[in-house]
């Protein structure tokens, strides 16, 4: 698989560099970003995958979460794709900001016209770790994920159908329950068809937890509560699913008045890569 380098800057003693390639999951040029640490100048090293929320590209994460200064200490390669397929022109991809164009949802749509393209989740699952584990110093095996909003359920459903897959997951202020709140009701009625199909359920993170059956799966939850979306987010309805399938249990962080923005994501991303390095090691 050809990769185009698109920028390459020095940040913290390694590189932050975006590539593109054509994908044939999503069919058409798809972004990402990857931060390599100095050490993986001459070792294998861990990754974690970090999925953005509604209305960004691969861009949001490298120039606001402030990611690579804790990703250099503590030598882990981060990727970070874009959140949907773009330059499609679908009739309707870019009429709104939470469905379509930069917010994929992160699943296979199975309705006219998006089951073609949108196909984020088998984009993100398959062809962008083959890429990432075949082009990188990556240590085998040691992957995990983490994402926000739209982002953090991608990063749980991923982990959730694939149970090791990923050593651990999380999520900064997850759409919890998509089925259960406007953004995913909205979401899953265009990509999946009416709830009466019964694929919504294939697709959310608390239905999902509920039937787990994998080997130990680290998860954090963390929530701002400030967050001007929680309505839309739901985390007790997915810890309190999870109290009878999750062992270990679901850790669930609150932060007092932080909001839903970047500059929250930016105050506990330490936090979530020392979260994941427990389990990467
Ligand atoms: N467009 C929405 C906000 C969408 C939003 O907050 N998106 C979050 C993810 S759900 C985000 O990361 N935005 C980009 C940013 O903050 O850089 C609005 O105007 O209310």
């Amino acid at each position: 698989m050809a990769l185009t380098e698109v920028s390459s800057n020095r940040c913290f003693g390694g590189w932050q560099k975006v590539f593109s390639h054509e994908s044939a999951t999503v069919g058409c040029t798809m972004k990402f970003g990857v931060y390599l640490p100095p050490q993986a100048e001459e070792n294998r090293v861990p990754v974690i995958y970090w999925l953005s929320g509604l209305t960004c590209t691969e861009a949001n994460f490298i120039e606001k979460s402030g990611a690579q200064r804790y990703a250099a200490k503590h030598g882990i390669i981060l990727v970070n794709p874009d959140t949907s397929p773009r330059g499609l022109n679908i009739p309707g991809d870019s009429d709104s900001w939470d469905f379509g164009v930069g917010a994929g949802f992160y699943l296979n749509a199975t309705q006219e016209p998006w089951k073609k393209n949108y196909r984020m989740y088998d984009y993100i699952t398959k062809e962008l770790i083959d890429i990432v584990t075949s082009n990188f110093n990556i240590a085998e095996g040691r992957q995990s994920i983490m994402g926000h909003s739209m982002g953090g359920h991608g990063a749980l459903i991923a982990a959730l159908k694939n149970p090791s897959l990923f050593k651990s997951v999380s999520g900064f202020a997850a759409i919890c329950n998509p089925i259960a709140c406007p953004w995913g009701v909205k979401a899953f009625t265009g990509y999946l068809g009416p709830r009466e199909t019964g694929r919504w359920e294939e697709w959310d993170a608390t239905e999902l937890v509920k039937r787990y059956r994998g080997p130990p799966l680290g998860i954090l939850i963390d929530q701002g509560l400030g967050d001007q979306f929680l309505h839309q987010l739901n985390p007790k309805n997915l810890i309190e699913a999870s109290r009878s399938s999750m062992h270990p249990a679901v850790e669930y962080r609150e932060r007092d008045s932080y909001n839903h923005s970047y500059f929250y994501i930016a105050s506990f991303i330490e936090d979530h890569i020392k979260f994941h390095l427990d389990h990467l090691i």
